[in-house]
C-alpha cells in the first residue's frame, strides 16, 4: 500500500470561554452524562479561561512531527482533525480530499484499546469519510503502542525526575500511583477482541514503567476523571480515594504517573494538578506529578516509526507481551448502544 498523507486524530478541546458548554455537548452526546456533572466540568474549563491546552499539544506535535518526517525522509504532508472541537476531522478529511490525498496513516493520541481509546476513532474516521463522501481519503489507523518503548521510556523517564523531587529519607514509605482515565466497567469487560484489554494493556504499562524507572517503590494502577450517571458502574478505585488508604498505611509520599495519556491536558492540570494534589496535602503526603510524553523525542520517534512499520517494513517494537494489531476487528469494543449502556 502507498500512502500519501499522515493524519493525526484527537480528542479536541475548547480554545475560549464560548467554546466550552459546545465542546461538552459533543463529548456526552446520547451518553448519559448528568447536567450536575457537565456543570462541574465547565467550571475546570473555566478556571483555565475556558481554554483547554490539548490544541496547542496537537500543534506542538504536529510541528514535531514536521521535523522528524523531514529528518528521515518520510515524505508525507500532515494533517489534524478532532473528535469534539475544531478542526474537526469532518472538515479535515474534506481538506485532504481537495489536496487528492487518496490514503492516509492515522494516528490516535490514545495508546490503549477500548471504545474511547481506540474504536471510537475508527468511527470518526467513518463519519468523517461519510460526511465527506465521494472521493473521501481512506484513512488507516496506526496500532495501539502501549508497550512501545517511544511510549514506555518517556513515561519511566518523568517518573524517575518526579521520584528525584521528593526527600529519599522517606523512599521505604514512598509509593508509585499510575492513573488513567476510568471508563464504564461494562466498556472494559467489552475492551479488545476478548475484554478486558484497556486493563490488561494498562497493566502491562505499569510493570514496564515501574520496572525501567523504579524498583525499589511499591506501585498500583487507579482511575482518575469518572463522568458517568452515578448508578452505572465505572473502574474503581479513584485516585483520590487510593490515596486515603494510601496515607491510612503509613504511606508518607506518592508520585502519580498518568500513564493512561499522552500529553499534559485538562484531565491532567485538573483533576491530578489540582484535586488529587489538594487530597494529597490534606493528608499531609509528598506529592509529585509526573509528565506525560507531549513531544519528548523519543515518543516522536515512535510515531515515525509506527509510520514506517506500515511503509517500509520497520521493526514492530514492543517491550511487553500482549500482541497488537494493525486493523481491529469489526466487532470488538462495541459502542454504548451496542453494550446495552452508557
Ligand atoms: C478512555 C478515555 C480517555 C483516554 C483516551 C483518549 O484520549 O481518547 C479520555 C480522554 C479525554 N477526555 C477528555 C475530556 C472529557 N471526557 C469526558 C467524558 C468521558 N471520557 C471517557 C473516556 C476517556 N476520555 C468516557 C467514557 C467519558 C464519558 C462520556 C463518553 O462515554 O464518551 C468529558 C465529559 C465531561 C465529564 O468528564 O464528565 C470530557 C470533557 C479529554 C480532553 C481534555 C482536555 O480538554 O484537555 C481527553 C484527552
Ligand atoms: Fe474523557
Amino acid at each position: 500500500m502507498v500512502y500519501d498523507a499522515f493524519v493525526l486524530l484527537s480528542f479536541g478541546g475548547p480554545e475560549k470561554p464560548d467554546d466550552v458548554m459546545p465542546f461538552l455537548r459533543n463529548v456526552v452526546r446520547g451518553r448519559g452524562v448528568p447536567d450536575e456533572r457537565l456543570a462541574e466540568v465547565y467550571e475546570h474549563y473555566m478556571h483555565f479561561g475556558g481554554v483547554s491546552p490539548i490544541n496547542q499539544q496537537c500543534r506542538d506535535l504536529l510541528a514535531a512531527l514536521d521535523a522528524e518526517f523531514a529528518a528521515h525522509d518520510v515524505r508525507l504532508p500532515t494533517y489534524w482533525g478532532n473528535r469534539n472541537w475544531l478542526p474537526m476531522l469532518a472538515d479535515t478529511v474534506a481538506r485532504m480530499r481537495d489536496d487528492g490525498v487518496e490514503n492516509a496513516l492515522g494516528f490516535a493520541t490514545s495508546a490503549y484499546g477500548g471504545y474511547s481509546s481506540c474504536k471510537q476513532y475508527w468511527e470518526d474516521i467513518a463519519a468523517a469519510r461519510k460526511h465527506v463522501g465521494p472521493g473521501a481519503p481512506r484513512i488507516a489507523k496506526l496500532r495501539q503502542f502501549h508497550d512501545h518503548p517511544g511510549f514506555v521510556e518517556p513515561h519511566a523517564h518523568a517518573v524517575s525526575e518526579a521520584l528525584a523531587t521528593l526527600d529519599p529519607g522517606r523512599r521505604a514509605t514512598t509509593r508509585l500511583v499510575f492513573t488513567a482515565h476510568s471508563i464504564p466497567v461494562s466498556m472494559a469487560n467489552t475492551a479488545g477482541p476478548d475484554g478486558g484489554r484497556y486493563t490488561s494493556q494498562l497493566e502491562e504499562t505499569a510493570r514496564l514503567v515501574h520496572a525501567m524507572a523504579a524498583m525499589d517503590v511499591g506501585y498500583d494502577l487507579v482511575w482518575q476523571s469518572r463522568s458517568g450517571p452515578p448508578q452505572i458502574p465505572w473502574l474503581e478505585p479513584d485516585i483520590n480515594d487510593h490515596l486515603e488508604a494510601l496515607a491510612e498505611k503509613g504511606v508518607t509520599d506518592v508520585v502519580v504517573s498518568p500513564i493512561g495519556f499522552v500529553s499534559d491536558h485538562l484531565e491532567v492540570l485538573w483533576d491530578l494538578d489540582n484535586e488529587a494534589k489538594d487530597t494529597a496535602a490534606r493528608l499531609g503526603l509528598g506529592y509529585a506529578r509526573a509528565a506525560t510524553p507531549g513531544v519528548h523525542p523519543k515518543f516522536v520517534a515512535m510515531v515515525r516509526e509506527l509510520v514506517q512499520e506500515r511503509t517500509d517494513d520497520h521493526q514492530r517494537a514492543a517491550l511487553g507481551t500482549l500482541p497488537t494489531w494493525d486493523v481491529c476487528p469489526a466487532d470488538c469494543c462495541p459502542s454504548p448502544a451496542r453494550r446495552g449502556a452508557p
